[in-house]
């Protein structure tokens, strides 16, 4: 990466918190260890007190505001955890850390040569990978939407904290926007660096001389609520489309529909629901796709939800085996409830850190069809409790190529690993990172968390 190398590597480090002054010693080893327990009791207490109180005016400002939409009121409510608490705390550090160094993987391998780059975060949440751009010095600025709110205030913050902390640091904004549901063109900002309404289906003359101006397009962990409608998915790739230019790079995660295909089919060939046509054709294929039953041995945040079970309240699910979940049952009963839908039809499979959940019916042949508006829920330790839409992955392509998205790239989060983990750069940053021990060491995550990783892929797309 030639002669920034060392100025990346800065920039990669960890940041300090602003709290600790004066600037602490950097890399240390053994440095934490030194904070006696009372100080940690004491740190512990104070940072519960924050988050119940992050939580309360969260709720409050979303009373006020009436807000209807289940997912945008859900991540509002969220608590900001502090950095220390995702790095020490957490009992999925293993995962946060692993998923941050799968979206580090994407950011890197698409960012290009170019500098001054233009990036445009949609589902931004709380600036959660500010860092990794500022981490590239390409970035000349940076628009984050998102329609929570409170995370977009989140974000303001972390970005003023980072500007502080930064010598030279990318202009940023960010905005309160539903993406799906409405145009992005809208914002000024993006309508300056350019954004074009013509983009998408059968228009010669955008896709000729159109074209948006901006570099790059990511969405992290954000696209699937897209998928709840055809509109909402059209909606959301002529946003994306519009603002891109020519060349430029449609990056993200989301659910892979391949292992939610898989889960479906298993699940109807256990209760001989099946078509004769799949029974065969799973058996064939099962050997190539991810599977949950295997004996293999910062910033993605997946934010806690404020309701999720206590310990004790966990309990096996429809009384299934073999990778069914293990949790959640009365927290999704009620969801179940809310959501008017029968609890019979549907299934769940998982693992005492994650869990999916089908609440109606499933294609018994595992192609969902139509694309859109297949719902389920999915539960994470520590994490987002709202509901999912699969993004059927042949029919969003297929849908991306009308919008002159191209694809370029997929991979399983596995596989990102498995090529990745020994890149000069990607390799030093995942013991960093602690993704994996020092010296080209082990993996630091366990086997649930890195199924709850098989749950995900990564994709690129280029604007042609
Ligand atoms: C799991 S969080 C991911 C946040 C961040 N991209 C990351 O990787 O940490 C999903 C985000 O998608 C956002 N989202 C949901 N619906 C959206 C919409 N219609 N437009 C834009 N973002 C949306 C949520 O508000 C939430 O912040």
């Amino acid at each position: 990466m030639g002669g920034d190398d060392q100025g990346r590597k800065r920039a990669r480090e960890p940041s300090r918190s602003p709290s600790r002054s004066p600037p602490r010693q950097r890399k240390r080893p053994g440095a934490g260890a030194r904070l006696s327990a009372a100080d940690r009791e004491e740190a512990r207490k104070r940072q519960q007190e924050r988050e119940r109180e992050a939580e309360e005016r969260a709720k409050r400002d979303a009373q006020q505001r009436g807000v209807h939409d289940v997912v945008k009121q859900h991540y509002n409510m969220v608590p900001e955890r502090g950095r220390e608490f995702r790095k020490t705390d957490s009992k999925i550090k293993g995962l946060r850390s692993f998923n941050n160094w799968v979206k580090s993987s994407t950011i890197q391998k698409f960012i290009g040569d170019e500098r001054n780059l233009k990036i445009l975060d949609i589902g931004c949440g709380k600036g959660g990978d500010l860092q990794k751009w500022q981490a590239s010095r390409k970035v000349e600025l940076y628009v984050g939407c998102d329609p929570a709110d409170v995370s977009i205030k989140q974000a303001k913050d972390r970005y003023a904290e980072q500007q502080r902390k930064a010598r030279r640091i990318f202009h940023a904004e960010f905005y309160a926007k539903d993406c799906f549901g409405e145009w992005l063109g809208d914002i000024p900002i993006i309508k300056e660096v350019g954004i074009d309404p013509a983009a998408g289906p059968g228009n010669a003359m955008s896709q000729r001389w159109g074209g948006g101006g901006w570099d790059i397009v990511t969405m992290m962990f954000c696209m699937h609520y897209a998928f709840e409608s055809e509109e909402k998915a059209k909606g959301m790739l002529r946003n994306v489309s519009g603002a891109l230019k020519k060349g430029g790079r449609f990056i993200g995660c989301i659910p892979n529909s391949d292992v939610l295909t898989q889960k479906v089919i298993e699940h109807h060939k256990a209760k001989g629901t099946a078509p004769p046509e799949v029974n065969g054709a799973a058996d064939e294929e099962e050997d190539d796709r991810p599977t949950f039953a295997s004996d293999d041995e910062d910033d993605w945040d997946p934010e806690k939800s404020l309701d999720s079970p206590k310990p004790g309240e966990s309990e096996h699910a429809n009384g299934e085996t073999n990778g069914e979940a293990k949790d959640t049952k009365g927290k999704e009963k009620q969801a179940e409830e809310e959501d008017g839908e029968v609890e019979d039809e549907g299934f769940k499979f998982g693992n005492s850190i994650y869990s999916v959940r089908f609440p109606g019916k499933t294609p018994p042949d595992g192609m969902f069809r139509p694309p859109y508006g297949w719902k389920y829920f999915y539960f994470l330790e520590e994490a987002v409790e709202a509901p999912e839409y699969v993004v059927p992955w042949e029919a969003f392509r297929a849908l991306a190529e009308d919008y002159n998205l191209e694809l370029q790239y997929r991979r399983p989060f596995r596989e990102v690993w498995d090529e990745q983990k020994n890149d000069p750069e990607l390799g030093p940053l995942s013991e960093r990172m602690g993704v994996r021990a020092r010296g080209g060491g082990r993996l630091l995550t366990t086997e649930e968390e890195l199924e709850a990783a098989d749950f995900y892929h990564t994709f690129c797309f280029y604007k042609v």
